[in-house]
């Protein structure tokens, strides 16, 4: 019997060639998108590229008549508004910058889909992700980079556990952006020239206007204030800035002046200079491992801070029950907590961490 794989369509090209080469490869494919947010909101986003709303599930639906597999879609709202929104939220009010794709794919795309598939009876989910996933001679599961490191994902998806990893497929890792948009024109699918979505699909614009909206609650201005907390000017609420930031801070500075700090407590934002933002050790929490079983002492990686930090050579080390400490042999700039720091080993994801 063929085994059988539920793919994410996001009515883009990477899910939709997704789709098409598991069926090629002998899968019995269906194929469902998950709507995730309020519709009224993503019409909006739509014209913007946001991925879930009206038009996605058009595309996604004719993408699936054209590839002759079964549709669904499935709702997770609550999930994502729970796991993702909620979440997204709460770390700006704490001056912190989350990632919600991070977030959105491990307790979302992951827990949720994976769930309802495996209720469905598939043996397995797959998406669009440019990243690939092997099983090691350690017996453990890890994502490894994609083909093309122009595009690879593995950064946002290093929160996936063993078993989730076990039961996915990441066909489009093997191929480069444009072999699989070649792909999808020899095969005459409808998206073929879709472009790619944007970073944060929820929320378009002023972070702290969307923080209002979501809360009912009013950010409150204070002040930006320099290293040595001299006051320099007034700030629009903790919740628009985050570390590294130059642009839009609306102060005029001898020198020019980057966020250096988020100070929730007495609701500042520290400016200082460019090196005021170089730090050679960091500490993170909510530790995920994967290519290997645990941290031994001295273990090097090399470490990226966010998505598209090309990484740097580290030790990383355990420094508590759940804290680990990443020390970099020469600093790095604009280390932002909330953010995830991943570690690779060779081509390998080993593990990752929320940035304290
Ligand atoms: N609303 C959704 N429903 C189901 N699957 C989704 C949805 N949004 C994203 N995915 C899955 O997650 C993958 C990565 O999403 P991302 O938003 O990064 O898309 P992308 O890289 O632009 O890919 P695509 O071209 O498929 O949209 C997609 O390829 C798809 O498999």
């Amino acid at each position: 019997m063929k085994e059988k794989v539920v793919v994410g369509m996001s009515g883009g090209v990477d899910s939709s060639v997704a789709a098409y080469l598991l069926k090629e490869q002998g899968y019995e494919v269906i194929g469902v998108t998950m709507q995730i947010w309020q519709d009224e909101e993503q019409a909006l986003l739509e014209e913007n590229g946001g991925c879930c709303g009206l038009s996605a599930v058009d595309d996604a639906r004719r993408v699936a008549q054209a590839l002759d597999i079964p549709y669904y879609v499935m709702n997770f709202k609550q999930d994502f508004k729970e796991h993702v929104i909620d979440y997204f939220i709460e770390e700006y009010l704490d001056g912190r910058t989350p990632n919600p794709c991070i977030a959105c794919n491990r307790y979302v795309k992951w827990e949720s889909l994976l769930k309802r598939s495996l209720d469905i009876g598939a043996d397995y989910i797959a998406t669009g992700h440019y990243a690939r996933i092997e099983k090691l001679s350690n017996g453990r599961y890890a994502l490894k980079r994609s083909a093309t490191l122009a595009k690879d994902q593995t950064y946002a998806l290093y929160n996936l556990t063993q078993n989730q990893l076990s039961k996915t497929l990441m066909p489009v890792g093997e191929y480069t952006k444009d072999e699989i948009r070649e792909i999808a024109e020899k095969i005459h699918l409808p998206v073929a020239q879709k472009p790619d979505s944007q970073d944060i699909c929820f929320v378009d614009g002023d972070y702290g206007d969307f923080i209002e909206e979501e809360t009912g609650r009013k950010i409150t201005a204070g002040n930006f204030v320099d290293m040595d907390g001299n006051i320099l000017g007034t700030h629009k609420g903790i919740v628009s800035y985050t570390v590294g930031q130059r642009r839009g801070l609306g102060l005029s500075l001898k020198q020019p002046g980057y966020v250096v700090r988020i100070d929730k407590e007495k609701n500042e934002v520290v400016i200082g200079s460019n090196d005021d933002l170089m730090t050679d050790v960091l500490y993170g929490n909510q530790l995920n491992l994967m290519s290997i079983p645990s941290l031994e002492n001295g273990m090097r990686f090399v470490a990226k801070v966010r998505y598209n930090h090309k990484g740097a050579p580290c030790t990383v080390q355990m420094a508590g029950e759940d804290k680990i400490q990443v020390r970099f042999d020469e600093p790095q700039r604009a280390v932002t907590p909330g953010q995830a720091v991943v570690f690779y080993d060779g081509d390998y994801v080993a593990g990752g961490a929320t940035i304290l």
